[in-house]
């Protein structure tokens, strides 16, 4: 299978289709990014590295980051945690305050805002120094030290972040929350503000390809079953309220981050990060699912 020359189609056809969408504008940072940067990542499980257009350029990888966290607590997640976040998608935004008051403070999923505040409780119980422990489990699975969190970003998200403080009290209220909201959110907001490019970013999810093995940290990172179930979750949750929409179009599991920023995996061949900081009404990515759509029609195959 030519990698390479499969991306570069997809690339070329995504151009010349001309999408259109918004960059995100809830903080400036995001607002200014050149909107026509596109880049796409492809990493095989040997290693091997195929790229075209904008993927050596780091950008804000935002929600992305909640596969990491989520990673980093599973563990506790499948035994207790459970109890604490659902699994089910959303059909709601990934900001809603609606839900998670209508379910009793257990939020849907840990891919909405909610559930990954949950998720970030959780590891701030877990970790002693949560933010530096994050970066270090990135660059160890991307086997590189190419985390930076972008300081700027991360204070706008603090500036501009009462729904996500307001979904913390919130959760707090259902005692569904139990460290310090202000040192929690701090995570969070550094969590979101982690810039990677694609072909780290792409490396980042490979042992999602890989039964949980990482060959860029050279250990398991999750147990098969447990990869799996991050899969499975990001198969039905990881677009928010177009997870279907993602499902139906691109078949393989997937995170996207209002970065415009989307990692999906081939389980047993490959993971994949494409990058386009235009996105849809519904915060994703306008040609990362366009070209992703067309790269599973191309190799005719996707998880179905
Ligand atoms: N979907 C996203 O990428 C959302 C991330 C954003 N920083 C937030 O917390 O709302």
């Amino acid at each position: 299978m030519d990698y390479q020359q499969i991306i570069e189609e997809v690339y070329q056809e995504v151009q010349e289709e001309n999408l259109r969408g918004k960059v995100a504008d809830y903080i400036p940072e995001l607002a200014r990014v050149n909107p026509d940067q596109f880049g796409i990542a492809l990493v095989d499980l040997k290693g091997n590295v195929f790229g075209v257009g904008d993927y050596q350029v780091p950008f804000s990888i935002q929600s992305i980051s909640k596969v990491h966290t989520l990673t980093m607590v599973f563990h506790v997640f499948n035994s207790k945690l459970f109890s604490r976040v659902n699994v089910e998608p959303s059909g709601n935004p990934f900001n809603s305050i609606a839900q998670l008051e209508f379910e009793k403070g257990v939020p849907r999923n840990p891919f909405i805002n909610a559930g990954a505040l949950v998720i970030t409780d959780a590891l701030c119980s877990k970790f002693e120094k949560p933010i530096e422990q994050i970066s270090d489990f990135i660059n160890e699975i991307s086997g590189k030290n190419c985390v930076s969190i972008n300081d700027s970003v991360k204070k706008s998200e603090q500036n501009h972040g009462e729904r996500n403080t307001a979904l913390a009290y919130f959760l707090k209220s259902y005692k569904n929350f139990n460290n310090n909201i202000d040192e929690v959110l701090d995570v969070y907001f550094s969590q979101c503000a982690i810039e990677m490019n694609c072909v780290d970013l792409a490396k980042s999810f490979s042992y999602l390809a890989n039964d949980g093995f990482s060959i860029f940290a050279n250990r398991e990172i999750l147990s098969e079953s447990h990869a799996r179930r991050v899969n499975a979750l990001m198969l039905t949750c990881g677009f928010y309220d177009e997870a279907g929409e993602f499902a139906f179009r691109v078949g393989l599991p997937g995170k996207s981050g209002v970065g415009g920023g989307v990692a999906a995996v081939m389980p047993h061949k490959f993971s994949i990060a494409v990058w386009s900081p235009e996105l849809n009404e519904k915060g994703n990515s306008v040609k990362a699912i366009k070209a992703l759509e067309l790269l599973t029609d191309k190799l005719s195959f996707s998880l179905f």
